[in-house]
């Protein structure tokens, strides 16, 4: 090993070939009382809450999950600026971001080192383009006529730097909704030499493509190339459409596989709820979670309106524990 996902791969052979990630952070926020109707969403709370970010850390460490995703996803250097603060101000909150997760991993493994646990890793979330955006469109992939590749390189490079600097053990991009966002990231962690491992996953709302309607082939012969890309995957679509993709993905990839989907609900970008009739109970998420783990996901979660409920059956599940 000693390989760059040398602390991914040991965490997974460790755990019966499986690395939990954690669940619905928002939804987590919003549960402890947190008001995230905002164009920040979740990263708002690291201007108001960042004891609840800590305290969501720890309950998603106590149900079991063994990778923590920051509360980075909606919090970008312009975004902060819109609400008045300094680009220094900003990128101390993104730093935050990162040492709110890497204190409640430390602080739970300096009580909790024992056969049940592992170290959990830190991964620094970078939503999309799309997510900054604030009106949905990580569900649709639609930026407009005057996006570009360069554009969407200069909208990541300087958050990318920031989040790298603040000592995760891993990059995740979540949400990404189209073939260009994804080379721009690509391309990007080349530019920078970024040294974390990454993982990249995609949105997508019908279980065939991703989200802009383009095919995750032309997408992945793409990451294929770039060795900085370590982990390619799914999040935040329906967990009744995993099973599918992940089979889709092994014909297209080598790359180690994560999933962690929402509930089934969906978002509506523009009244900013989510829609409830798909909902998947417990039960069924836990049982399909199993099956995703033997199609060949090795990190498998939860995205928005999963809770640490949600983990902690998954947890228990794919690691035989009674
Ligand atoms: C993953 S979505 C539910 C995050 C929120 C969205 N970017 C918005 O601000 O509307
Ligand atoms: N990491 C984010 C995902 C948004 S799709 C969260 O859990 O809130
Ligand atoms: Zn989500």
């Amino acid at each position: 090993m000693g390989s760059r996902t040398g602390l991914v791969e040991e965490l997974i052979e460790r755990n019966c070939g499986v690395a939990v990630i954690d669940g619905g952070l928002a939804t987590q926020l919003e549960a402890l009382g947190a008001d995230i109707n905002d164009p920040l969403w979740s990263a708002r709370c690291l201007i108001s809450d960042p004891h609840l970010i800590k305290q969501v850390h720890l309950q998603y460490l106590e149900a079991g999950a063994d990778v923590l995703v920051t509360s980075s996803y909606q919090a970008t250097i312009p975004g902060f600026l819109s609400k008045g603060l300094s680009i220094e101000e900003g990128e101390w909150l993104l730093q935050q971001s990162v040492k709110l997760a890497l204190e409640a991993r430390d602080n739970f493994w300096k009580l909790n080192a024992d056969n049940y646990y592992s170290r959990a890793l830190v991964a620094a979330s970078i939503g999309s383009y799309g997510a900054y955006l604030a009106d949905g469109s990580e569900y649709s992939g639609q930026y407009g006529p005057d996006m570009n590749l360069e554009k969407l390189k200069e909208f990541h490079r300087r958050r990318l730097q920031v989040l790298a600097d603040a000592g995760p053990d891993l990059l995740a991009f979540e949400t990404i909704p189209n073939k260009l966002e994804a080379q721009a990231l690509a391309e990007l962690l080349d530019e920078e030499n970024i040294q974390i491992p990454s993982w990249i996953c995609f949105s997508s709302v019908d279980g065939e493509h991703m989200s802009s309607g383009e095919d995750f082939k032309e997408c992945l012969d793409i990451l294929n190339r770039n060795e900085k890309v370590d982990i390619v995957g799914i999040n935040c679509a329906s967990p009744q459409f995993i099973e599918n993709l992940i089979l889709k993905f092994k014909k297209l990839t080598n790359k180690l596989l994560a999933v962690y989907p929402n509930s089934g609900e969906v978002w509506d970008g523009r009244a900013k709820r989510w829609l409830q009739p798909e909902c998947v109970g417990e039960k069924s998420f836990e049982l399909l979670a199993k099956r995703w783990h033997e199609c060949g996901a090795s990190l498998i979660g939860g995205c928005c309106r999963t809770t640490p409920c949600t983990i902690r059956s998954i947890s228990k599940l794919l690691k035989n524990i009674s």
